[in-house]
C-alpha cells in the first residue's frame, strides 16, 4: 500500500471580485495548509476497477467521492489500464470550509501519478484537478498561495509566520453554491490581499492577523448564527485574529502563544465537538 497525505487548507483571504458569465465568482485568496490531513491509501490493481473504500459515514464511497473522481479522470486522460483500491481514512471534517474532498483528489492525483508512473509534472497534475473542483489546483501543491481565477490560477508564496491554528466546527454543513449564491458583492467585506502578502513575506504576525478577510464571511453568519457565535467566544478566550475559512462554516483562530493555546482549546470544547488545535504547515515540502 502507497500513502499519501491530504492537508486541509484555510483561507487567510477570500476576496470575490465579481461573478462571471460561466456561473463562477473571479476570487483572489490566500490559502495556507494546516497540520490536519486524510490518508489515503493507493494499492495498484490489474483488473483496471477503481474502488474507493471509505469508513466514514459522511462520505460516498461511489462516483461521487472527489477522489474516485480523481483516479478516473487520470486513468481516462491517461488511457491507464491498471485500476486502484483507494483507501480513504477521513480526519477533516466534511462541508467544512476546510478542502477535504479537493485535498483527496488532489493527493489522490499525486498519489497515482506515483504508482501508475505517469510521470506528470504538478503543473499538470493541478491542471487536471480543476475540472474536478476549484480549491484542488491548490491541494495539487499545497503550501501557501495566491489564487485567482475561480481559484484554479496558483502562485507560490513563502510560509506565514509559525503560529497555531484553532479550527472550529459547528455541527452544520455547508454548501459553497448556496453561499456564494446568496452573497451581494456590493456589501461584502473585501480584504487588502496585497497588504497579506506583504505580511507573509516581510513574516509579520500582526499584520497577518489584522488583514485577515473573508468576502463570504458575513453570508454564512447571516444563516448560520452559531458560526457568529463561535467567532466571538474563540475572540474572547483570547485568540489573536479569530475568521471563516472558506464558504465555512469552520471557524479558525491564530494564536502566537502557546501557552494560550490550551485555554482556547478547552473553553471551546464545552460547548463545540470538533475542536482541533494544530500548527500551520506553510511549505509545499511537508507534502513530499
Ligand atoms: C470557498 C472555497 O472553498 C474557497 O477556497 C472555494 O471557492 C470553493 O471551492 P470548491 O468547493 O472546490 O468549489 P467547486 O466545487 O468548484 O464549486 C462549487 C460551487 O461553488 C460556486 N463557486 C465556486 C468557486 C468560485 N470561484 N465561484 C463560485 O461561484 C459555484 O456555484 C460552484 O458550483
Ligand atoms: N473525499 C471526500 N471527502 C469529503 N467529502 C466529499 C468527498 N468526496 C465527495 N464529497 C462530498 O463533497 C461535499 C463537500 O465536502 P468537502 O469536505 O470537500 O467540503 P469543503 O470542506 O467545504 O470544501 P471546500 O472548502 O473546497 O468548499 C460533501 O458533502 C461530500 O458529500
Amino acid at each position: 500500500m502507497y500513502y499519501v497525505k491530504a492537508p486541509a487548507k484555510i483561507n487567510l483571504t477570500l476576496d470575490v471580485l465579481h461573478k462571471r458569465n460561466d456561473g463562477f465568482h473571479e476570487v483572489e485568496m490566500i490559502m495556507t495548509t494546516v497540520d490536519l490531513a486524510d490518508r489515503i491509501g493507493l494499492e495498484v490493481r490489474e483488473d483496471g476497477k477503481i474502488e474507493l473504500l471509505s469508513l466514514d459515514r459522511f462520505v460516498p464511497n461511489d462516483a461521487r467521492n472527489l477522489a474516485y473522481q480523481a483516479a478516473k479522470l487520470l486513468k481516462d486522460t491517461y488511457r491507464v489500464t491498471e485500476g486502484v483500491t483507494i483507501t480513504l481514512e477521513k480526519n477533516i471534517p466534511v462541508a467544512a470550509g476546510l478542502a477535504g474532498g479537493s485535498s483527496d483528489a488532489a493527493a489522490t492525483l499525486r498519489g497515482l501519478n506515483h504508482v501508475w508512473k505517469l510521470g506528470l509534472s504538478l503543473d499538470t497534475l493541478a491542471e487536471l484537478g480543476a475540472k474536478i473542483g476549484s480549491d484542488v489546483s491548490f491541494c495539487v501543491y499545497g503550501g501557501t498561495a495566491l489564487a485567482t481565477g475561480r481559484g484554479e490560477k496558483i502562485e507560490e508564496l513563502p510560509s506565514p509566520p509559525a503560529c497555531w491554528v484553532i479550527l472550529a466546527k459547528p455541527t452544520i454543513g455547508v454548501s459553497t453554491a448556496d453561499v456564494y449564491g446568496a452573497l451581494d458583492i456590493e456589501k461584502a467585506d473585501h480584504p487588502n490581499t496585497k497588504l497579506m502578502i506583504q505580511a507573509i513575506r516581510e513574516n509579520d504576525f500582526d499584520l497577518m492577523c489584522e488583514t485577515v478577510g473573508n468576502s463570504l464571511e458575513s453570508v454564512t453568519l447571516r444563516l448560520y448564527p452559531e458560526v457568529a457565535h463561535i467567532k466571538e467566544q474563540m475572540m474572547k478566550f483570547g485568540a489573536d485574529t479569530v475568521l471563516m475559512s472558506g464558504s465555512g462554516p469552520t471557524v479558525f483562530g491564530l494564536v502566537q502563544h502557546e501557552s494560550r493555546v490550551n485555554r482556547i482549546y478547552n473553553g471551546l470544547r464545552g460547548f463545540c465537538d470538533e475542536v482541533y488545535a494544530i500548527r500551520l504547515l506553510g511549505d509545499r515540502e511537508t507534502l513530499a
